[in-house]
């Protein structure tokens, strides 16, 4: 099994198990690795120095997790640690007095899908020393169904809102921030409300002033920082609110850990460099279009998502760098759900369904739960056996498959290759580690598949479309889109029409 340690002990943060794939791999492998140097750019990321080349930037989210970074967040008057301890400590105050209870992070993307997942998988380590009293929430969708959810739950007296996107100018974001206005001007004015209720995080500190928002109550961070590699930065305010800083900067340490085992162990033993050339060799040689994500921990529930983004987002593209047109398939469909879940939902189709998949298992061995009283413990203890054993067996049948009994109902072909990511135990180090793992998994599957992981213009685009779309739902202009389109927009209006 490879292995990445801890930066400051010689505790394994995770593991790779690879051996469930098909023989040729080796050879594949090693030919590849003859093929190409990998270091300049490993190097490159590391420093902040690699080339967004479409964006015409350098990609920096490294530089928010370098020991400099962590060294200057542990210290309290770092702007983003005052304000951290600051709310965890009820010492922020709304306008009518009253300390802040609850938190609602409005972003989309990668300005909520890291935050909430962290926050999520990372609440038991809770810093007991600087407890917190505050709930926080996440609202992402454009319809408002989130914040339908939320509202109702909070008080605007003692709710902060953390407007969190990159940019500053997501259409999403902004129609929830623009009914919780609606919503908030009952209680008090837009500019008490900007004053005392919230903090913006973007790399766009203008958009951010020109929004009102006090320049106090601004967290900006690098235009390098990709929103799907944002958590690591300002972006991750919301996990470090859930947590506390001592917990964040561990999970920082975590990705740390993964940037300096990537630069320094060879390729063959280099963990997110495997995982790379397994992935793009069972995409290229073996022809399977899809990965599934299958955490057996509960707290890792998002993972599927964020990966989603992180992968589909970077790689899911087919021109070069420099813009020739790519005559090879790059990164594969995401998928995946929470394993011990999916075995009572979708992994009958795994076992003996058609379609070809390969799945990253994902496993925790132990779990402490010290907070809990011994037999409580215990318990879990031993339901993480459970869940450790379901995981095993599963794999085990996904890849050797069984045809003892001779009858096609008890056929189980197997040949699915995985993964298994081991986490000793899941700890904000350890979760750091293994987001870290996938980040330069996916960088590595860039370099290649000559795409640049760094930009998404299919998403630009599909904004773009969206925009006059909505100019014609809400203009009554001329239709000019194909037939399906006019009709649905007629339809739309009809029926808003009626109802209104
Ligand atoms: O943080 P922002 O700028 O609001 O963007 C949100 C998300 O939108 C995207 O640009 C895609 O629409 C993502 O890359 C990004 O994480």
């Amino acid at each position: 099994m490879l292995k990445i340690k801890s930066t400051d002990s010689n505790r394994t943060l995770l593991s790779l198990d690879d051996s469930y794939l098909f023989d040729d791999v080796h050879d594949w492998r090693a030919q590849r690795l003859t093929e190409i140097d990998l270091k300049p750019a490993k190097q490159q990321l590391v420093i902040g120095e690699y080339k967004n080349v479409t964006e015409g930037r350098k990609v920096t989210h490294t530089l928010c997790r370098s020991r400099a970074a962590i060294e200057a967040l542990q210290q309290p008057t770092h702007s983003f640690t005052a304000i951290v301890n600051k709310i965890r400590s009820s010492q922020w105050l709304g306008v009518t007095g009253k300390p802040i209870t609850d938190v609602v992070n409005i972003g989309v993307g990668g300005s909520d899908l890291g935050p909430q997942m962290a926050s999520f998988a990372l609440k038991e380590f809770d810093d007991e020393s600087s407890s917190s009293a505050v709930d926080v929430h996440f609202v992402s969708s454009m319809d408002g169904g989130q914040l339908y959810a939320v509202l109702p739950i909070v008080d605007p007296e003692t709710t902060l809102f953390v407007i969190a996107s990159k940019s500053f100018g997501t259409i999403d974001t902004f129609a929830n921030v623009d009914t919780v206005k609606c919503w908030v001007n009952h209680v008090m004015s837009e500019s008490a409300w900007l004053e005392h209720h919230v903090i913006g995080v973007s790399s766009n500190k203008e958009k951010m002033t020109a929004y009102g928002i006090p320049e106090h109550h601004q967290l900006s961070f690098d235009e390098g920082v990709g929103g799907r590699f944002s958590l690591w930065s300002t972006i991750g305010l919301s996990i470090a609110v859930s947590i506390g800083m001592a917990p964040f900067c561990k999970m920082l340490a975590g990705a740390l850990a993964v940037d300096e085992h990537f630069l320094t162990v060879p390729d063959n033993d280099n963990v997110p460099v495997r995982l790379a050339l397994n992935g793009v060799y069972l995409r290229q040689q073996k022809g399977i279009n899809n990965l599934a994500i299958l955490p057996y921990d509960g707290r890792l529930r998002m993972l599927p998502s964020y990966l989603q983004q992180l992968d589909m987002e970077s790689n899911g593209k087919q021109a070069t760098r420099d813009n020739k047109s790519l005559h090879q398939p790059t990164g594969p469909i995401l998928w995946g759900g929470f394993g011990p879940n999916g075995q009572h939902a979708f992994y009958q189709h795994l076992h003996q369904g058609y379609d070809d998949f390969a799945a990253d298992f994902v496993l925790v061995l132990n779990r402490s739960a010290t907070r809990f009283p011994p037999q409580v413990a215990a318990s879990l203890q031993q339901q993480q056996r459970l869940s450790v054993a379901n995981c095993l067996a599963h794999r085990r049948l996904l890849w050797w498959g069984d045809k003892s009994v001779e009858s096609p109902r008890d056929n189980y072909p197997g040949s699915h290759a995985s993964n298994l990511l081991l986490l000793d135990e899941l700890t904000p180090e350890s979760f750091g580690a293994l987001i870290a793992v996938y980040e330069h998994k996916i960088f590595i599957q860039g370099l290649l598949w000559d795409v640049n992981s760094f930009d998404q213009p299919g998403v630009e685009k599909g904004k773009k479309y969206a925009l006059s779309v909505l100019d014609a739902l809400s203009d009554n202009q001329s239709e000019d889109f194909d037939d399906v389109t006019n009709a649905l927009i007629d339809y739309y209006r009809q029926h808003i029409n009626r109802d209104s």
